[in-house]
């Protein structure tokens, strides 16, 4: 692994072909034997540290149309999250149903799981068949791996009955030295970022795009209101910065003054501290507060004028969908990939069906969206937010502050990167935007960052 390393570092990844592969690396695993540890715990007492392990596991070989990657750098999506507490199911389920699909998927059921579901690295092995990407290419991966076997898969790939999320439904994710992806998750990596910036956005990015901008999501156009819930973390960093890129104008919620100032920085001025004015949007565990749900869409039309949201950015799921569904503008949409709060939504359906409103369910996005939205990185125009880095060991701690909502935008993870900022190779453009690339910076240490 040391040779790999090197060879990166000295600027000579065409030598990567040559080297060995070693037998073995590390990655961030569960182990199928401990998922029932935190059986009658809340979902917010589980904890990852303790069901994370950082271990030495076998290294795939690289099957027909794979590509086995050098991982320099990754990132904390909250999907590792629901796959360190094993909820809503463990994911062992996933890996034993897509081992059954064919003798090469078989490999990926196992009684560890490598997690991680985002990667910049250089790619070390092609298997057969792979074109267009060679031993030595920086490059970042999209999460959707997908099989194309089904007609259903071929207009949109997100619709193929064997899509799946590498990292979370398949093995060998991104948490790791070594990675195995489909060469059709690969793209390059943004010449101007350093390895954990170019690993930042790859999912939430990708996720934010088709859920707003997307045919597939809501179109989102000029001049629109979007609604954003947590709008400085994962997803909401991303769709703020797509609104304004796209001409919307960003309504931007969040949950206290530092995150509101984040909301500023990225250019957004509409901005509501949901903790500061106090939304009860619950009366008790099953009655909603229809005078809450009015509160809250007469502060947004103060805001913006009169206008309710042409779209809401929908995630949080439970605890905001029937404010969500309210406040939408006559015909607007409500887009939805993710129920943080819970997956049992409820809602007025008068107001929706009354006042023609849509609800669109999306998920993370098809190889072609990833391209677009991985291109705006690349181009400088939509930047990582990126607030804290941590060594592939403190993984399972990042996972935890992630968990409990102590960070803003991503966590990145050092992998085989020894330090942070390294990988840069167009200083020129990181020069135009420097700034931007880090304002989610804490500038505290990591260990007071998280
Ligand atoms: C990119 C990042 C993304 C994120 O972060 S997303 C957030 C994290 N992800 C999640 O929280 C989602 C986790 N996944 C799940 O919770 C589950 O994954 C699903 C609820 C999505 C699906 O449940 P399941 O049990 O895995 O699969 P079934 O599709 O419900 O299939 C179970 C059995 O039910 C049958 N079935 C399905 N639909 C129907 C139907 N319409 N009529 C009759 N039967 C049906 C199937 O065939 C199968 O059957 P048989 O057990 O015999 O194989
Ligand atoms: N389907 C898909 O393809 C994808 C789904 N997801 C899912 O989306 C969800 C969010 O992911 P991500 O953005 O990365 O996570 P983060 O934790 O980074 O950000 C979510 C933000 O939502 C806000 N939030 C959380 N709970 C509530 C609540 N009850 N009411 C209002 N706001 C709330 C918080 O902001 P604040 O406190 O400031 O308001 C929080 O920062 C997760 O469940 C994830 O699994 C993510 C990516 C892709």
């Amino acid at each position: 692994m040391q040779e790999i390393l090197e060879a990166i570092l000295a600027g000579a990844p065409g030598d990567l072909g040559r080297l060995p592969v070693p037998e073995s690396y590390r990655g961030v695993t569960l182990h199928s034997d401990e998922v029932a540890m935190f059986d009658g715990l809340a979902g917010r007492d589980k904890d990852p540290r303790r069901s994370l392990h950082l271990e030495e596991v076998p290294t795939p070989q690289p099957a027909a149309g794979e590509v086995l990657v050098a991982v320099m750098a990754s990132g904390i999506n909250y999907n590792t999250v629901w796959s360190s507490i094993f909820e809503p199911l463990p994911t062992f389920g996933f890996l034993s149903r897509y081992g059954k699909t064919s003798p090469q998927a078989a490999r990926h059921d196992l009684p560890y799981h490598v997690l991680g579901s985002d990667l910049s690295g250089v790619v070390l092995r092609c298997g057969d068949g792979v074109a267009g990407w060679q031993p030595g290419e920086a490059v970042v991966a999209h999460c959707l791996s997908v099989e194309l076997h089904h007609p259903d898969g071929h207009a949109d790939t997100m619709l193929d009955p064997e899509q799946r999320i590498w990292g979370f439904e398949t093995n060998f994710g991104g948490l790791a030295e070594l990675a195995l992806v489909k060469a059709n998750q690969l793209m390059p990596k943004p010449e101007h970022l350093s390895w954990e910036e170019a690993a930042a956005s790859g999912l939430v990015n990708s996720t934010a795009y088709r859920q707003l901008v997307s045919d597939n999501g809501a179109r989102m156009k000029q001049g629109d209101t979007v609604l954003i819930w947590g709008a400085t973390g994962g997803l909401g960093s991303y769709a703020t910065q797509l609104a304004l890129n796209g001409g919307a104008t960003p309504v931007c919620v969040v949950s206290s003054p530092q995150k509101a100032e984040l909301c500023r920085r990225m250019g957004a001025t509409l901005v509501i501290d949901r903790a500061a004015e106090g939304y009860r949007f619950w009366k008790d565990e099953h009655t909603q507060d229809q005078r809450e749900w009015k509160r809250f869409g007469a502060r947004v039309r103060e805001l913006t004028g009169g206008e309710d949201p042409d779209i809401v950015f929908e995630h949080p799921g439970r605890e905001t969908f029937g404010a969500s569904v309210y406040v939408a503008r006559r015909g607007g949409t409500i887009v939805s990939c993710a129920s943080t709060s819970g997956y049992e939504h409820t809602f007025d359906n008068r107001y929706l069906w009354m006042h023609l409103k849509r609800i669109i369910g999306t998920h993370f996005a098809n190889y072609r969206e990833a391209w677009a939205a991985n291109r705006l990185v690349a181009k400088g125009q939509v930047h990582p937010t990126l607030s804290a880095v941590v060594p592939l060991e403190r993984t399972a701690d990042a996972v935890e502050a992630v968990h409990q909502g102590r960070h803003q935008g991503k966590v990145g993870v050092l992998c085989l990167a020894p330090r942070e900022g390294l990988g840069v190779t167009d200083p020129e453009l990181r020069a135009d935007h420097e700034p931007a690339i880090n304002r989610f910076r804490t500038g505290k240490p990591v260990s007071a960052a998280l």
